[in-house]
Order: structure tokens, then sequence, then C-alpha cells
């Protein structure tokens, strides 16, 4: 069964159709990437599967289950997590603080026992930490556990958005240009973050990228969409080499 089912989505905005009609699936295990011009739709797939937008129409499947009507928190407590095109952390608090943050969705105590501090709160706690360790240790940010975001180069801000979303224990990632803003050694660092997740975590990921280097190298398959409508799947070399995607990112070079 497929871990995501997105069917036939739209949704406009005033007159634009921002997303007309997309429909794909993301299988167990794999890396499934949307690449396209700007202003395609990409994003705004990405926020009404993570329920930041309501479509006008069409169905998002996720693990089996309906979560079109869900709000955002319900998604990521069923194992959606996601990074953001401009990251999203919390500038002023540590690196260990901002993932003990992603574990949010994960607590199962009541505010009353946390403020009484029982036994339980405790024992969730240590749990909490546990896992949040392991995700440092996975992507390699002991050096920076205890440092604010703010004094943080930008590629490891990129890299502890990313130990957020996976300290939500999530089944699928939903990375949104993890490359933008990176150098060519950043970016290769990336890749093989990216396959580690895949390889050692079993992790399904569904991404949005423009460096199509990074694109041919991680993806299983790549889906090409243009002014909110489907253009081409397959391959990464397979969707590059469609004359629809060509004249779709031709068109908006000649417009630019
Ligand atoms: N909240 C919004 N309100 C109005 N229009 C929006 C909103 N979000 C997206 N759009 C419009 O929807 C279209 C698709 O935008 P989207 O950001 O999804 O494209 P994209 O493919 O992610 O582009 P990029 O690669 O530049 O990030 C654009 O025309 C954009 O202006």
């Amino acid at each position: 069964m497929s871990l995501l089912q997105v069917k036939d989505l739209s949704i406009s905005f005033g007159g634009v159709k921002a997303v007309d009609g997309v429909s794909f699936t993301v299988e167990p295990g794999e890396v499934f990437t949307l690449v396209g011009p700007n202003g395609a739709g990409k994003s705004t797939i990405f926020n009404l599967i993570s329920r930041l937008y309501e479509p006008s129409a069409g169905q998002i499947v996720f693990d089996g289950q309906d979560i079109t009507g869900l709000p955002a928190h319900k998604v990521a407590g069923l194992g959606i997590a996601r990074t953001f095109q401009n990251i999203e952390l919390f500038d002023h608090s540590s690196v260990l603080q901002n993932l003990l943050i992603g574990r949010h969705c994960r607590r199962n105590t009541r505010w009353f026992e946390e403020l009484l501090f029982l036994p339980k709160v405790r024992r969730s706690e240590r749990q909490h930490r546990l896992l949040v360790e392991e995700v440092i240790d996975f992507l390699d940010l002991a050096a920076y556990r205890d440092k604010l975001i703010a004094g943080l180069p930008y590629g490891v801000r990129k890299v502890v958005e990313i130990a957020r979303a996976l300290s939500s224990e999530p089944k699928l990632i939903l990375l949104d240009e993890p490359a933008s803003g990176l150098s060519v050694e950043e970016t290769q660092n990336m890749a093989w973050w990216i396959e580690d997740m895949q390889k050692d975590l079993g992790l399904t990921v569904l991404m949005v990228e423009h460096d199509m280097s990074l694109v041919s190298r991680v993806s299983n398959r790549v889906l090409a969409v243009s002014e909110g409508r489907p253009l081409a799947m397959g391959t990464a070399a397979e969707v590059q080499a469609d004359p629809k995607v060509i004249e779709a990112y031709l068109g908006t070079e000649a417009t630019s």
C-alpha cells in the first residue's frame, strides 16, 4: 500500500489556480521529488499535505487514513514531519531545546501531571531526551547541541531543521528545498543525510528541490509540475529529458 496518496488535489488563490488536479502516490521507503519552475505550485502542494491549506478539491490519504479534513497538529501526530523553504526554528533557543519542541506531538502527559512533575512526567522527559540525543548523533550535531540557533551558520541550521523534524519520529518527511542557499560541499553533505535517512532509518522522503544534481542523486522518482499541473513523472533523467518539462523551464526563463 502506498504511504501517501494525493488524488486530484486543487486549490486557488483569488483567480490563480496554484494547484490544479495533481495526483501522485509515494511508496514506503522511497525518495519522491517534486520539481518545476518558480511558482509551479510545489510549496503549495506541501502546505496542502501538511494541512496548512485547505484544498478546494481532492483527497489526501496517509497510511490508509483520509487526512483531508484533519488539522495540522493531528497530521504531525500521525507521522508527517516537514522542513520549510525559509528555515523555521526558534532562534533564541538552543539546538537541543528546538529538538525537544519537535517532540511536542509525541507528548502524552497532561498539564497537571507536568505541573506536579510526577514520576510519569520524569520518565517521559528521559525518553524524549534519549530520542533527541539519538537524532543529534545521527546528524552529527553534537558540537552544536547547546548553541543558540541565531549564532549558527546557515548550513547547520538547515540540518537542525531536519533534526527537529526527525525528533517527531515521522514515517514521512517533507523537505522543502533542502539544498537552497547551501554551498556545493554542503549540498553534498545534504545528499548523504537524505540517503542515510532513507537507508538507515527506512524513512520515506517527499522533497521539493531545484538543484538537479541533488535530485538525480537521491530521488527514486520525480514528478515535474508547472502552473499547478502535473507534467511528467519518472526517473530524474527521464523527467529532465521530457520535451514538456524542457518547454516549461524555457518558458519561465524567457519571461523572467
Ligand atoms: N498564500 C498564498 N496566497 C496567494 N497566492 C499564493 C499563496 N501561496 C502560493 N500562492 C501562489 O500560488 C502559486 C504557486 O506558488 P508556490 O509557492 O506553491 O510555487 P513553488 O513551485 O513552490 O515556487 P518556488 O519554486 O518559487 O518556491 C504562485 O502563483 C503563488 O504566487
